[in-house]
């Protein structure tokens, strides 16, 4: 880990849930009207925050089977409940972090060419950009479904560095748990971990990465000349 590592990127892309956006509420309560439609148990929040990272199905799957069994064709059809939740309370409870208005105003101002890079499904990712009004910061978003393959995957990232046209090492990545850590490792990139978002219940100072964030904008701090 180099807590105090610069650089100087040309692009920077972001993860959304729990490093721009705190989507949590809004993702418990989509989660527990779909247990609550299929006669399961309610989760805790606490719970649910540590099931979030690897996309939808991925948390479905941990609300209906941790520590209890359910089939595959049940996990799919729930996925189909919670996603119809979902796409009412999307947003509805939502906050954008301290600081990343601010951070993203800078960076634009800075030319540098910004995207998302989520496991969240397209369908939800870009009406919450719009709702929570930071869409028009990016250049280019890629989502959870947009390729066959998920974040710690490179692949998001390549595909994000791609359509920016800057190569990977170039780019900075910013991000909230180990899925992010992985795949900028893997994509050679340069990754700063905020300590304030989900990290599937790891703790995030044991993610290897070049840096930890109280704050979105101390992203500043690690930009430009040492
Ligand atoms: O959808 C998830 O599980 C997490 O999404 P994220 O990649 O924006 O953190
Ligand atoms: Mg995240």
């Amino acid at each position: 880990m180099r807590g105090d590592a610069r650089f100087a990127p040309r692009a920077v892309l972001f993860d959304l849930d729990g490093t721009l956006l705190d989507t949590i509420a809004d993702l418990a309560d989509a989660a527990n009207l779909m247990l609550a439609e299929l006669a399961r148990p309610a989760r805790s929040l606490e719970e649910i925050h540590s099931f979030v990272g690897k996309g939808i199905p991925n948390l479905v799957r941990r609300c209906l089977t941790d520590g209890t069994h359910a089939g595959e064709d049940e996990i799919d059809a729930a996925v189909g409940v919670f996603r119809r939740h979902y796409a009412v309370v999307n947003g509805a409870r939502t906050r954008i972090y301290p600081g990343v208005v601010e951070l993203l105003e800078r960076l634009r101002g800075h030319g540098l060419p910004l995207a998302v890079v989520t496991n969240k499904a397209e369908a939800f990712t870009l009406p919450l950009l719009e709702r929570m009004a930071i869409a028009h910061h990016f250049d280019t978003v890629v989502s959870g479904d947009t390729l066959p393959v998920k974040k710690p995957d490179p692949a998001m990232l390549h595909l994000a560095c791609a359509r920016l046209g800057v190569p990977a090492g170039q780019a900075l990545m910013v991000g909230d748990s180990a899925n992010d850590a992985f795949a900028a490792r893997d994509a050679g990139m340069p990754v700063l971990l905020v300590r304030y978002g989900y990290s599937e219940g790891m703790p995030v100072d044991s993610i290897e990465c070049d840096g930890l964030l109280s704050t979105a904008l101390e992203v500043l701090d690690h930009i430009g000349p040492a």
